[in-house]
């Protein structure tokens, strides 16, 4: 496994990490749909569990999931536990979440809550297609297929801004995430960089949405004339103003004349070509005016300028610039690529981080540092927001087949090759360039130093494990992970939260309680859903084979001690018999009976070695001397696991006495894993999941004890294999 040939303990703690880094964005959303941050807020003090569930209100039969969700949340810095003296834990505010309390000046709910709507996280599906079409080259036979300009095109039919004029709802929340940023940014931008603003009389802001920013000018400038030029479905319904002038108009044309144009957020929705376009009207704009004061303010990421924690801050940097491939045809911009823009413009001369382009991160940084608790705060807030862009990448990756192009390579690939290989058009390899930024300061890949002038990607040891359909190989598992089928869930996890429980005798609470959000998604439970939908349930076994072969090939030589006297193993749940042939293969004289749902056994050819029964493991388990579990009973409440196991125990008990037992392979939460804190992160990232998509769970050893106790079993052993899961042997 990933400690044998693929590299140090661990690689598949990362890996993990990235498949499920989506669900870091999507716990926080349902923190905030709950109303978590002013709840703990409004409290004036940590806020224990027992107050937290009755504040939102959740069914007390939720308290345990709420405290996994929270547990998850802590650990990511969003909430806090003091130390307090009381026996319940407490929740506080950290910076971050603070900056997600109330609707006032400092509150980014409403762009959480945008950011991570359907509209503008569907688009990600398409990220690899997008890539793979080719441009039209005019007069070239060859390709012809028409260019999407972003992946939000294809999967709307039309670019962002025509999406938004022909979807009202969509534009109102845009320009409500649009204005929380503002108020947030603006108060900082009116005081810090005041000077800025020194000597002008009017302002342009150009992109100006419902005026946020330009409110925040005029409140903190009276003198200042404020002119917002915008599209003319945002300015329409706004009601008249007398001292914003609202300009309906299209950048590309006109732009008013004014001291200075202001340009927040506006040039990374935009491609080189748009931005020179638009940055040449703006010098149309301002040169009206008499010479000397006039300039260009943009308020935008300038990539690569250092941050107190300069992973997470490259990181969202990347994130956010990926987004802008990804929803408009923009970027974010090193310096270096600012300056080509201006230099292609026209303009003389530009400076940084007072003025006229001020980091994003400079200026949010200042906020944080005055109210909301140390620098970075904000930073690491933007990171859980944009975290699901860190799968979605992953996943473009794999879709495009990089890792499989770079093992067949044999040495580190150049930019160009990978181009060549893939095949992307030739016009997209800085977007692939920018793909792979992100995946390489993710530990996804690396960039050997090398002599030559280009870029070049090798493998790391977390993307070998994407390598080929072999024996290693887990692609089928995240793309299985990261469809919409299993993704679309989490949109309902607060709306679960919140669903009362049925209390039979009880008037008050009649509501039927849905017992995932998977099944509030697809209207019914995950292994009822998979017999449906024979491809669901095809990816889902292949999914599965990945794992185990990939997991198995350490257990029966590292952990084969596990398997000796046995002469029979049931591997209860066993799939399509992934475990059972790999236990076969490594011990021949071993009987193994995989026990399934009829549906996933139907179609399997007959098999001599393996003895497949159609069943149901809550009625009976073939007999054996023992009975394998792998990641089973974590897709199962504790009151389903104990029924199993004590059908499991029948199963053994009816076997000699000495050697039967249970063997389970699953997670055992909080046993120590090499990189801590993404190894932690990983078992509660995979805890929540098994919250939406089941009714199951990952259980600390006291947890797993308890259910062992409860099923009867006298003791028990944990032997932790490298990554992230334990072998588990109970004995009755
Ligand atoms: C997460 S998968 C694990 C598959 C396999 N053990 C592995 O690790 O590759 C859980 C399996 O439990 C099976 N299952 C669900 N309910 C079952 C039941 N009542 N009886 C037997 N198997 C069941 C599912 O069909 C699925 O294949």
């Amino acid at each position: 496994m990933a400690s044998r040939e693929d590299g140090p303990p661990g690689s598949d703690a990362l890996l993990w990490n990235h498949i499920f880094s989506y669900a870091n964005s999507m716990s926080l959303k349902c923190a905030v749909e709950l109303g978590i941050p002013n709840i703990v807020h409004k409290h004036g003090k940590p806020i224990s569990l027992f107050d937290l569930v009755a504040a939102i209100p959740v069914p007390v039969e939720k308290t345990d999931h709420l405290r996994r969700l929270m547990r998850l949340l802590v650990h990511n810095g969003m909430f806090s536990v003091p130390t307090s003296e009381g026996k319940e834990e407490s929740y506080a505010l950290t910076p971050s979440s603070r900056l997600l309390v109330g609707d006032g000046t400092h509150c980014l709910s409403p762009f959480l809550l945008m950011m991570l709507d359907p509209s503008m996280q569907n688009p990600w599906l398409h990220f690899s297609r997008w890539f793979k079409e080719q441009v039209v080259v005019p007069g070239s036979g060859t390709r012809t297929r028409t260019i999407s300009k972003s992946p939000f095109q294809i999967c709307h039919g039309m670019e962002l801004w025509e999406y938004a004029k022909k979807n009202p709802d969509f534009t109102f929340r845009f320009n409500e995430a649009m204005e929380s940023d503002s108020r947030f940014l603006m108060s900082t931008l009116v005081t810090e960089y005041a000077s800025v603003f020194d000597g002008l009389n009017s302002v342009v802001d150009v992109g100006g949405g419902t005026g946020g920013a330009a409110r925040a000018l005029v409140k903190a400038f009276p003198h200042l004339k404020l002119t917002v030029l915008e599209l003319p479905h945002v300015v329409a319904g706004l009601p008249a103003n007398s001292v914003i002038d609202f300009v309906a108009g299209d950048m590309f044309q006109w732009i008013p004349p004014g001291d200075a144009v202001f340009l927040k957020w506006v040039l990374h929705d935009w491609s080189d070509e748009d931005c020179v376009k638009i940055l040449r009207k703006c010098k149309e704009a301002i040169s009206a005016k008499e010479k000397g004061t006039g300039k260009v303010i943009i308020v935008d990421m300038v990539v690569n300028s250092k941050g107190e924690d300069e992973h997470t801050f490259a990181q969202t940097q990347f994130l956010f610039d990926l987004l802008m491939n990804v929803v408009t045809t923009g970027k974010e911009r090193t310096e270096e690529e600012w300056k080509k823009l201006f230099d292609d413009a026209g303009f003389s001369r530009y400076t940084i981080a007072l003025a006229p382009v001020p980091g994003l991160r400079s200026v949010i940084q200042e906020m944080a540092s005055r109210e909301d608790g140390p620098p970075g705060s904000d930073a690491l807030l933007w990171n859980h927001i944009f975290s699901y862009a860190n799968s979605m990448s992953l996943k473009c990756a794999v879709e495009l087949g990089i890792p499989n192009i770079i093992q067949k390579h044999g040495k580190p690939i150049s930019l160009s090759d990978l181009v060549a290989a893939i095949p992307v058009s030739v016009e997209k390899t800085n977007h692939l360039r920018r793909l792979m930024r992100l995946l390489v300061h993710n530990g996804m890949f690396s960039v050997p130093t090398s002599e030559g002038k280009e870029e070049s990607y090798a493998l790391t040891p977390s993307s070998r494990l994407l390598v080929g359909d072999g024996t290693h190989c887990l692609s089928p598992f995240l793309l299985m992970m990261l469809d919409p089928s299993v993704q679309n869930p989490w949109l309902h996890f607060s709306r679960w939260f919140k669903e009362q429980v049925v209390v039979p005798g009880s008037g008050t609470r009649t509501r039927t309680i849905s017992k995932s959000p998977f099944q509030i998604c697809h209207g019914m439970e995950l292994w009822e859903y998979a017999k449906k939908n024979p491809d669901f349930t095809f990816r889902f076994n292949e999914a599965m084979e990945s794992d185990s072969r990939f997991l198995m090939s350490t257990l029966v030589t590292e952990y084969a001690p596990v398997f000796n006297g046995l002469n029979s193993v049931v591997d209860v749940g066993g799939g399509t018999g992934g475990a059972a042939r790999a236990l076969v293969k490594a011990f021949p004289h071993l009987k193994l009976t995989v026990l399934e749902l009829p549906h996933v056994v139907a179609g399997l050819p007959a098999n001599s070695v393996i003895d497949f029964v159609a069943g149901d493991m809550f009625q009976w388990i073939p007999p054996g001397d023992a009975v394998f579990l792998k990641w089973v009973l974590h897709d199962w409440s504790d009151e389903d696991c104990v029924k199993i196991l004590r059908k499991c125990k029948e199963a053994i008990s009816a076997k000699e006495k000495g050697t039967g037992k249970v063997i389970i392979v699953d997670m055992v939460v909080n046993s120590k894993g090499a990189d801590e804190h993404t190894f932690a992160q990983t078992q509660f990232l995979f805890d929540l999941l098994m919250n939406v998509v089941t009714t199951g769970k990952q259980r600390t050893e006291e947890e797993w004890k308890k259910i062992f106790d409860e099923a009867g079993f006298s003791r028990y052993t944990i032997a932790p294999v490298p990554g992230l899961r334990s072998v588990i042997q109970v004995f009755p």
